[in-house]
């Protein structure tokens, strides 16, 4: 069952344009000119009851406006949204009570003041009843582990431990969907992987649908099954994770690192950059089996450092973008 409901969903802002120096601040003031920002072009989706969905794109490609719709904080210029059944727009308030955010690089808690405050705030928001709130905060803190910092100024928590306690807050009043827009954002190995579990229990023991932005590959990898790629305020991909590993997942790039120049004959290898001593070659892990290409690498010369990596999301985005435009190309460099 679809709980989300986009159709040709468009959003244009329009910006003040300045000409340089005094006189076009002057010129903005008395005759402003205007020009069109489409943010958000004519894009369609639906997310399923228990999903959670990667919605990603490159910086400025309109994700963020998009849960802006959704969320009922901006208007379309055109277009449908149905959340949960409701108009985002029309019905913001009653939608509040059936949806969390969390903004990774905004907070909703108080600043100043313990989580505890703020959940107490937020619970009387919410309009939820005093012994029912004290039992979802208990529960909170033990799942969350957050017990000991719910008396310390929000100020003071390490940003790793205000993310437990702004996605705690996000779902005190136990929404359907969350909408969490970089979650992970600065967060090291360790407490990442703390918030995917969070997120993964969340959606399996609440059943919360979980709408995901995020230019981790990670948290797209290990949460999601399903993804949306939008450039340019549009849809360029809609496709399972498992489809998008399969076919744009499968490149790793192996950087490495000699004592000493080498010398190295291109044959099957994929070398994307070569200096001196140092070597960077993508393997496609579909067709080649990368232990042979280490073996290989690895006998050209003495080694002080070898790094496996993915290519970075963006990368992979901007490949599919390029690929959408042009039809198709066979190598993503
Ligand atoms: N209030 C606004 N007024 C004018 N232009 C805006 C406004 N908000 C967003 N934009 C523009 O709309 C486009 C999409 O921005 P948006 O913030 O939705 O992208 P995003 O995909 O969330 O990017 P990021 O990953 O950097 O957060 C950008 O060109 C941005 O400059």
């Amino acid at each position: 069952m679809s709980i989300i409901k986009v159709g040709n969903l468009c959003k244009t802002f329009k910006v003040k344009t300045k000409d340089e120096g005094l006189k076009g601040s002057l010129r903005s003031i008395f005759s402003p000119s205007f020009r069109d920002i489409q943010a958000v072009n004519n894009i369609s989706f639906e997310v399923e009851k228990g999903e959670i969905l990667a919605f990603i794109g490159p910086n400025g490609a309109g994700k963020s406006t998009t849960i802006k719709m959704m969320t009922g904080i901006l208007q379309p210029s055109s277009g449908t949204i149905q959340v949960l059944g409701l108009d985002p727009t029309k019905q913001r308030k009653e939608l509040s009570y059936k949806i969390g955010t969390v903004f990774g690089q905004k907070s909703q808690l108080w600043f100043h003041l313990p989580p505890l405050d703020s959940f107490n705030l937020l619970g009387s928001i919410y309009e939820i009843d005093k012994v029912k709130l004290k039992k979802r905060i208990d529960f909170l803190k033990e799942v969350f582990e957050i017990e000991e910092l719910m008396d310390v100024p929000v100020r003071k928590l390490s940003l790793g431990q205000r993310i437990r306690c702004e996605i705690a807050a996000s779902i005190l009043h136990e929404p359907e969907i969350i909408f969490l827009d970089e979650p992970t954002i600065g967060l090291d190995v360790v407490v990442k992987q703390n918030i995917r579990e969070l997120i993964l229990r969340l959606n399996r023991e609440e059943k919360t649908t979980i709408f995901l932005t995020s230019h981790d590959a990670g948290d797209i990898e290990q949460l999601c099954k399903r993804a949306i790629i939008i450039n340019h305020g549009e849809v360029v991909l809609n496709e399972s994770i498992k489809k998008l590993k399969h076919d744009y997942l499968n490149k790793k790039v192996i950087s490495i690192k000699y004592n000493e120049p080498v010398n190295v004959e291109k044959g099957d290898l994929n070398i994307l950059k070569h200096k001196a001593d140092s070597l960077k070659v993508q393997v496609d892990t579909s067709k080649q089996d990368i232990e042979e290409v280490l073996e290989k690498l690895i006998k050209l010369g003495k080694v002080d450092d070898i790094v496996i990596s993915d290519p970075p999301l963006e990368e992979i985005i901007s490949f599919i973008y390029r690929q959408s435009k042009e039809g198709g190309i066979d190598e993503m460099v």
